[in-house]
């Protein structure tokens, strides 16, 4: 195949085909010609559907090149803009990590508001695993009620039940991401569950949590309704005391990925720009050394 492929990109003038590595899990890094493309990187890769016998492969050549000084946001990966530098970090990690992980799921866990899903989607796709969100497969099993509607018409007892059951079910997949329920760690038996995989825990400040969920309003998040004053301060009083009677909870996580941390690291002034694909990137070295470490033996 790999091959096969050099041959049917020998007349591709701008790729210098005499210089193709393999790299793990199956990505080709091909260099340019310098002098058509100086300071750019190419990289290709091949990926195969798993049905169809190894001599029938289909192949589907993804192509992304970046050029010096492009550190915008290009690619979209879900809702989220991904950069291709930040892009190309997540293939090689997630990529390095394939074995290290054996396709165990990775549970995110955290505070509403805290990004399980935007990070979540994005781990998902450099992975290539599947997505899933517990919020949605309890909403899924009662019909496409929401689950501020199963608050209001059953109660939070009744939506914890389903919120196991949903995680009960989830542990025996793999090659998972799974953004949890921001209440799911408070059940000792959901943690049985997570175990299966390895738990990621988004530790993100309060305030940082209180100004986005202020920002699209809390409709759908049944926990934060009854208080008064400004949208801001509604949020920040009633997120803070989630958090101060979860904070233990969270810490059960196999990982903690702290904004602050991430924040400090990239010099960053405060914890609101940090991209999706940036705590993605941290999520993935700390698993990876969480799994070296001997993490889960
Ligand atoms: N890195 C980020 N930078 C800026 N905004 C973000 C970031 N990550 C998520 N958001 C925004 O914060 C809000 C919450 O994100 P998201 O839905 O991913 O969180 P969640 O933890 O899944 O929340 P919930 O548990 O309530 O479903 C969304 O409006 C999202 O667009
Ligand atoms: O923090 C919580 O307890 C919750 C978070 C949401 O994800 C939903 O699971 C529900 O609104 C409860």
């Amino acid at each position: 195949m790999e091959a096969q492929f050099r041959q049917s990109i020998q007349q591709c003038k701008w790729v210098d085909t005499g210089n193709i590595s393999r790299k793990p899990g199956g990505l080709l890094q091909v260099s340019q010609r310098t002098k058509e493309f100086s300071g750019s990187r190419m990289f290709m890769t091949i990926q195969s559907s798993r049905r169809i016998p190894a001599h029938h492969k289909p192949c589907l050549l993804k192509v992304s090149s970046s050029l010096k000084n492009t550190s915008g946001p290009v690619l979209k990966s879900g809702n989220s803009p991904v950069s291709l530098d930040e892009s190309l970090v997540l293939k090689n990690k997630s990529a390095r990590m394939e074995q290290l992980l054996n396709a165990r799921c990775i549970y995110i866990v955290g505070m509403m508001g805290s990004g399980k899903t935007t990070v979540g989607r994005v781990l998902s796709e450099a992975l290539r695993y599947s997505f899933s969100d517990s919020d949605l497969l309890v909403e899924e099993t009662m019909g496409g009620m929401s689950v501020a509607e199963i608050f209001k018409q059953y109660g939070e007892g009744f939506f914890r039940d389903k919120e196991t059951e949903a995680l009960k079910g989830l542990s025996m997949m793999n090659r998972l991401v799974v953004s949890t329920g921001g209440g799911a760690v408070i059940r000792p038996i959901n943690w049985k569950h997570m175990r299966s995989g390895i738990s990621v825990w988004l530790d993100v400040p309060v305030e940082c949590l209180a100004r986005r969920i202020s920002a699209v309003g809390t409709g759908s998040r049944p926990l934060l309704h009854g208080e008064s004053g400004d949208a801001y301060s509604k949020a920040l009083t009633r997120l803070s005391t989630l958090l101060e009677e979860r904070g233990e909870s969270y810490s059960n996580a196999d990982i903690r990925v702290s904004f602050e941390h991430i924040a400090s690291k990239l010099k960053h002034v405060d914890v609101d720009n940090l991209s999706p694909a940036a705590i993605a990137i941290e999520v993935l070295e700390q698993i990876e050394s969480f799994l070296k470490n001997g993490g889960l033996a």
